[in-house]
Parts: C-alpha cells; sequence; structure tokens
C-alpha cells in the first residue's frame, strides 16, 4: 500500500505543468501538441509508461492537447506512485 501524500507533500514533489487538484484528489497536467496526431502518440507513449509501473492515469485526448489526471486509486488518494509517472511523462513530453 503507498502512503497518501498531504497537500503540502504534493507542492513540495509536484513536476514542472502539474498541479494539485484538491478537489478530485488528483495531480493533473494538460500537455498541449503543435498536432492533434502527435497528443494521439503522447498518449499512446503514456499508455506504455503506465503499463510499465502497473500506474494508470485518465486521459482526455482533445485537439492538439491531452489533459492527464492521476491519483492512486489502491491508496485512495495522491501518492509518490503519482509523482513518479508524472516525471515520466514530463521526460515523454520533452
Ligand atoms: C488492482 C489495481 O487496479 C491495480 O493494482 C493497479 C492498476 N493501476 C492503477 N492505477 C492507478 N492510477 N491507481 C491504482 O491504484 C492502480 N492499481
Amino acid at each position: 500500500m503507498s502512503d497518501v501524500l498531504d497537500a503540502d507533500e504534493i507542492a513540495g514533489a509536484l513536476p514542472d505543468g502539474w498541479h494539485h487538484d484538491a478537489d478530485a484528489d488528483e495531480i493533473a497536467r494538460t500537455f498541449e501538441f503543435d498536432s492533434y496526431l502527435e497528443g494521439v502518440g503522447f498518449a499512446a507513449g503514456a499508455g506504455g509508461l503506465a503499463e510499465e509501473a502497473f500506474h494508470h492515469p485518465s486521459m482526455t485526448v482533445e485537439w492538439r492537447e491531452v489533459e492527464v489526471r492521476l491519483t492512486t486509486h489502491d491508496a485512495g488518494g495522491v501518492t509518490g506512485k503519482d509523482i513518479d509517472l508524472a516525471e515520466r511523462l514530463n521526460e515523454l513530453a520533452g
């Protein structure tokens, strides 16, 4: 079981571009792209990272942007697993 982080811990650990949606108990970032298909490709790559981590984000693919939201369902809140995957998604996006 991963330990749920409190708001201050989340604030101190958020990777660039991510914010804490306290109401939803998630961290989120909207990644922007030059084309719809670049966003689709990013989402596919994110899916691969999610499978590697066995930790899965919610993703909404829209015109030239992909919204990614993360929480740890098993723990009932945001944990280090979410922070770690968010960092890897930032690397993927470049
Ligand atoms: C049974 C449970 O769904 C699995 O342990 C994994 C799958 N992917 C997951 N993804 C996320 N975001 N949170 C989880 O708690 C989680 N659990």
